[in-house]
């Protein structure tokens, strides 16, 4: 191809990547901006947009300099602590991993005042008094179910004074911070990749590594360099994660793992970090970047690495690990908050001056909020006021610059760094490079996030599974959504025409053949609904790889060029698997989390039946734990156990698609009460159903689960819906405590549990299953209900299967309203009809 034929292509690319994250942006703003600029206070509050009467608890500082303002209800305004049904969360709910939500506060003026303020004028609700002082505005860095804080002033943002009203309200708004930082990672591809675009005397070195030309298609993966054999750290890898790790360490520039679910792609991603790292005393010791699409997939690692037995007397040094990001956002466990940047920042020798400073600090913090020491201690004002305002901002200079030379030290000698993709923008590894950057849970990224760390390595390698979550996109447009609509209803009744025997024969079209669309776009039937070819997951019996740019089979061969996607979805994983083939990637095809008959539909559906169950794992069972008491019953011993179909009756049905949603929540919460007390009174033992769906996790834990000896920590219950999250949470944390797990999917993708109970919550008599629909989605984020319930103009897809389906080791029930699921296409119908044929069915008992 001609160079101008090149630059063509690479301006369409970086051009498309721009529109859509344009178009991401505004729809996000849209989500929350239009959203807050038009509603009243009451509403936002009632839409879990905002959260009133609050009261400051503390202002102190954290790492950056930011001053972190915690905030709860206080007893004088509210008869419990307990915040309502809220959509604040520490990590964005939006398309690509982000920091955490954006939240201004404000001076929480009741609705009288409001109507006739001093100057006898109506203030707009819900928006910021402009006459006054700016209200500040930060990110969510911690919320329990009592308290909420927010880290305010980023330290570009200049040091505008603190002033916090003495009631507050908390106002979600529009973020940003990861658009910016993601256009910026486009910009700079854009200037590495096409010089005619850099700016006249921009001086900056940009180099076009061997790593973005294979990426970008401009030049084909290198012959892989020749290991000798290997001695794996972990002798219990099987062959197809042996031949992934060869594979991985033999790439010159990019290598992809898929790994379906419990195929052990962090299991994995462990070795080859070990392998990575443990190179001669006598060579420069390798870097590597570990990043993931979110904090959790970065926290399994890190737990996963800290874990890691020291090595032997005199055969190298432990691994210096740390990980970036907020302690907060990071897992609540001591080894694993040890390794947080501020933590080690905390402790190291050069941090007792830091640490001076930082107290001064706060002291003048504590003293502009009128909570000096010393008794009567008063707010100063006027012109002490100014003055000690400048002392704040000159100190919070010097306590950045202090900690910055912390951070720059304790980095510098930690030989594996985890952050999100997106934290790996941040100032702290400015100046830090790396040999290795490594993304697990790369098919949940927007292209756009990964090359953010991409930017920091000389190698890739990416692991992730095309078939579960794909990264959450708000802004598919019409076209996409009508077409995505007219593919999914196609494919829908095409699967359904297909009886399960056949499944073994389902191939996934090769993405490589995937037409390129009038515009030059590629055809993205979604990748994610496709299935993988038994081919793909045939492993060889030696480790020694293939060359990337040599396809593994004939179809392959028509690999497809840089083509720009039309859609977000298309992650870089799926892009790189498109243009050269599936010999860019390993798959793993043992699974050694579920239950072989857990595992079955999953494979049959998804993974061309070649998803074998380990073993170990093929059948085990509650009853083989040590700590479950006998189960009187047999059938308990089955892994599916009470797959609950619950009759639609019009007067209990607990749907969410009501116009309401704090209404209906309320509603809800009465039903699970009633029905909780009924139960225990009536000291019944039998499964049974009354009204709708939304209590059964509560019995089934309280009755059947615990009842049998199982611990909390042993039992998870995945939910579509925020709003069924925070119900259940506030009816069983009480009584089971923070161990018991109860989540939307996003946060179940790559955990596991032994027992896990499915809520699928729709039952109404319209048949309307809402984003159950979607094969591989079912989000649950809380603005994503939100947005189905007052935004109908929204389409909203979510991911449940497979990644719901597959977190339990050895015990799935699902719950939901068999009358009403069915109609959530055709891949939800072959479930509900599998599980019909295959597992225990108990049917509500409306007496
Ligand atoms: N070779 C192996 N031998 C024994 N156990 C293994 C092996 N590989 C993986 N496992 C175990 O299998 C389970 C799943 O592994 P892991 O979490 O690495 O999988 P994953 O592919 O990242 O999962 P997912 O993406 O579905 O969450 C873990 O308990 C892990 O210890």
């Amino acid at each position: 191809m001609s160079s101008s034929g090149s630059e063509s292509i690479l301006h369409a690319f970086i051009s498309r990547q721009r529109t859509l994250l344009a178009q991401e942006r505004d729809a996000e703003i849209e989500r929350t901006s239009l959203l807050l600029s038009n509603a009243s206070p009451k509403l936002l509050e009632q839409r879990g947009l905002a959260l009133g009467g609050l009261g400051i608890v503390s202002a102190g500082v954290g790492l950056g300099g930011k001053t972190l303002v915690e905030l709860e209800r206080p007893s004088a305004y509210h008869s419990s602590p307990l915040f309502p049904p809220h959509t604040f969360r520490v990590v964005s709910a939006n398309s690509a991993e982000s920091p955490g939500d954006l939240a201004r506060i404000e001076e929480n003026v009741s609705t009288t005042q409001k109507k006739t303020s001093s100057k006898g004028k109506k203030v707009q609700p819900a928006a910021a008094d402009t006459k006054g002082p700016t209200p500040p505005e930060g990110v969510v860095y911690k919320v329990t179910d009592t308290r909420i804080v927010i880290a305010v002033g980023a330290p570009e943002s200049g040091d505008a004074e603190l002033d916090l009203p003495e009631r507050c309200r908390v106002v979600k708004l529009a973020n940003s911070v990861t658009y910016d930082r993601m256009d910026k990672a486009i910009d700079y591809l854009e200037k590495i990749a096409i010089p005619s675009t850099r700016k006249p005397g921009d001086t900056t070195n940009y180099e076009l590594s061997s790593l973005v030309r294979v990426l970008l298609g401009m030049s084909p993966p290198s012959k892989p360099s020749k290991l000798g054999d290997i001695t794996h750290f972990d002798e219990s890898l099987n062959q197809s994660q042996k031949v992934a790790v060869r594979f991985a360490l033999e790439a010159q520039e990019v290598a992809c793992i898929h790994g379906p679910p419990g195929t052990g792609k962090t299991h994995t991603l462990i070795e080859i970090i070990r392998q990575l790292t443990s190179n001669p005393p006598d060579q420069k010791p390798v870097r590597v970047l570990v990043c993931g699409a979110s904090n959790l997939s970065v926290d399994n690692i890190l737990e996963r690495l800290l874990a890691l037995p020291p090595p032997e007397k005199g055969k190298g040094v432990p691994l210096k690990v740390t990980r970036i990001g907020h302690p907060a956002r990071v897992m609540a466990r001591e080894d694993i908050l040890n390794a947080t940047l501020e933590i080690k920042a905390g402790r190291s020798d050069q941090a007792a001056l830091a640490k001076d400073v930082k107290a001064e600090l706060n002291a003048a913090l504590d003293t502009l909020a009128g909570k000096g020491k010393g008794k009567g201690a008063k707010k100063p004002r006027g012109l002490e006021r100014k003055k000690m305002w400048e002392d704040v901002r000159a100190l919070r200079k010097e306590y950045r610059q202090r900690e910055g030379g912390v951070v720059k030290a304790v980095l510098s000698e930690s030989q594996v760094v985890l952050a999100t993709c997106h934290s790996a923008g941040g100032r702290q590894l400015r100046d830090h490079t790396f040999d290795i950057v490594i993304i697990d849970e790369a098919t949940q990224a927007v292209e756009a996030v990964c090359w953010v760390p991409i930017f920091r390595g000389k190698k890739l390698i990416l692991a992730g599974d095309p078939m579960q979550l794909p990264p959450t996109i708000l802004s598919l447009d019409k076209h996409e959504k009508k077409n995505k609509q007219a593919k999914s209803s196609e494919k829908q009744h095409k699967d359904a025409s297909e009886s399960e025997a056949t499944s073994t024969k389902l191939s996934k079209p090769n993405k490589s053949e995937s037409s390129s669309t009038h515009d030059g776009q590629e055809d993205v039937t979604d990748p994610s609904s496709e299935n993988v070819t038994a081919e793909q997951f045939t492993v060889p019996s030696t480790d020694t790889p293939k060359n990337p740019s040599e396809p593994s089979n004939k179809k392959t061969s028509k690999h497809s060029g840089l083509r720009p996607p039309r859609t977000l979805e298309t992650t870089l994983f799926d892009r790189l698997e498109r243009m050269y083939g599936p010999g860019i990637k390993r798959v793993l095809n043992v699974q050694y989390r579920m239950h072989a008959q857990i595992c079955q539909f999953p494979s049959n559906t998804l993974y061309a039946s070649k998803l074998k169950s380990h073993e170990s794992v093929s059948s085990h069972l509650l009853c083989d734990l040590s700590n479950t008491r006998s189960f009187t019953e047999t059938k308990m011993k089955r892994p599916f156990k009470r797959s609950l179909a619950v009759p639609s009756s019009s007067s209990t049905r607990l749907g969410v698609s009501t116009s309401n949603a704090s209404k209906a929540t309320e509603m809800k919460v009465a039903d699970v009460m009633r029905t909780r007390l009924w139960w225990s009174k009536s000291g019944r033992r039998s499964l049974c159903v009354s009204v709708g769906t939304r209590f059964c996790p509560v019995m089934l834990i309280s009755e059947r689960q615990v009842g049998a000896g199982l611990y909390p920590s042993q039992i998870a219950i995945i939910t579509p819906y925020q709003a069924q999250v925070t119900l259940l949470s506030s009816l069983l944390r009480p009584e089971y405590g923070p161990e018991l797990e109860i989540g939307t999917v996003d946060g179940m993708q790559g955990r596991e549990k032994d027992a896990v109970i499915i809520s699928l919550v729709r039952s109404n008599d319209k048949r309307e299953v809402g984003f159950l629909k979607e094969k591989r989605r079912m989000n649950g984020t809380p603005s994503h209900l939100l947005q189905y319930t007052f935004c109908r103009a929204w389409v909203i897809i979510n991911p449940l299967f497979p990644v719901a389906m597959t977190r339990a080791k050895r015990h799935l029930c699902v719950v939901g309203d068999s009358s009403t699921v069915r109609h959530g296409g055709a891949y939800l119908n072959k479930w509900l009809a599998w599980l019909e044929r295959h597992a225990d069915i108990q049917f509500a008992d409306l007496a």
